[in-house]
């Protein structure tokens, strides 16, 4: 496995988001974690990469812990993460966005800046070539210089892609890849998904729709109430009479296309 949680809980006030939560995301596959409105599926990402500390319990990344540690040194360790309103730069260009977010793996300080050092410049190309390197990946070669403002939504979910592959991570987390497009296009989505696998990138995304998540997903764990209710295949999850409970029982669903 490649992340591990054990027994990780989050509380806000008198509230549990994520409540005793063991999971292991798996090297070299699709992850998936679902659950209802409010489950803490998004409360779940924010403690694995840093962004929230935890109550209590511990997460491993590659056998090491990594509890606590603030986010951008989880990035730096070969974490990425998308969120789930794209954080982009509107007004920005696609590929100026991208080279924002490789900024945080190099080296250059403000003297190299001032004195644009060859170090500097040795680094901004770098970053260039990169930014071209993960805008071929997900095939946004064409508009590098659009305005993020005038893409559609699949192709703004596409930069976000591009932005966390831009760090080299090994593990990436999704939050709500394919919210707010279309069958076909989070079709397309899922296929870029499957290509990072290929490309020895692991992949734990969150998502609604059920059905692109049971196509694709080989480890799901399900979060009701901030508790894992399942944990298995999709075919495990699909007959585990819990999950069913849970997305039936109430007045919460799970938005299923
Ligand atoms: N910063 C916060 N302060 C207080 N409560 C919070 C905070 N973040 C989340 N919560 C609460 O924690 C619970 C879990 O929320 P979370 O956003 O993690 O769920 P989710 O499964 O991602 O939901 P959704 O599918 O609607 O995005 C909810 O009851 C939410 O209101």
């Amino acid at each position: 496995m490649l992340l591990e949680t054990v027994n990780l809980t989050k509380k806000f006030g008198g509230l549990t988001a994520v409540d005793d939560v063991s999971f292991s995301v798996e090297k070299g596959k699709i992850n998936a974690i679902i659950g209802p409105n409010g489950a803490g599926k998004s409360t779940f990402f924010n403690l694995v990469s840093g962004y929230y500390p935890p109550t209590s319990g511990q997460v491993f990344f590659k056998g090491e812990e990594i509890t606590r540690l603030p986010s951008n040194k989880i990035a730096r360790l070969g974490i990425a993460r998308t969120f789930q309103t794209t954080n982009l730069f509107e007004r920005a260009t696609v590929l100026d966005n991208i080279i924002v977010g490789n900024r945080l793996r190099t080296q250059s300080n403000l003297w190299d800046a001032i004195l644009r050092t060859p170090r500097l410049k040795r680094e901004e190309q770098k970053c260039l070539d990169k930014a071209y390197e993960v805008l071929d990946f997900v095939n946004l070669t064409n508009h590098a210089h659009s305005v993020v403002e005038n893409l559609t939504q699949e192709e703004k979910k596409r930069v976000a892609f591009a932005l966390a592959l831009a760090t080299e991570p090994e593990l990436v987390f999704l939050d709500e890849p394919a919210a707010g497009v279309n069958p076909d296009e989070t079709e397309g989505l899922a296929e870029l998904m499957k290509k990072m696998v290929d490309h020895g990138i692991t992949v734990c995304l969150i998502e609604h729709k059920m059905q692109m998540i049971m196509s694709i997903a080989e480890n799901i764990m399900v979060l009701n109430f901030g508790k894992k209710i399942a944990e298995g295949t999709p075919e495990d999850i699909m007959n585990d009479e819990e999950v069913i409970k849970a997305y039936l029982g109430g007045e919460r669903h799970a938005e299923v296309k």
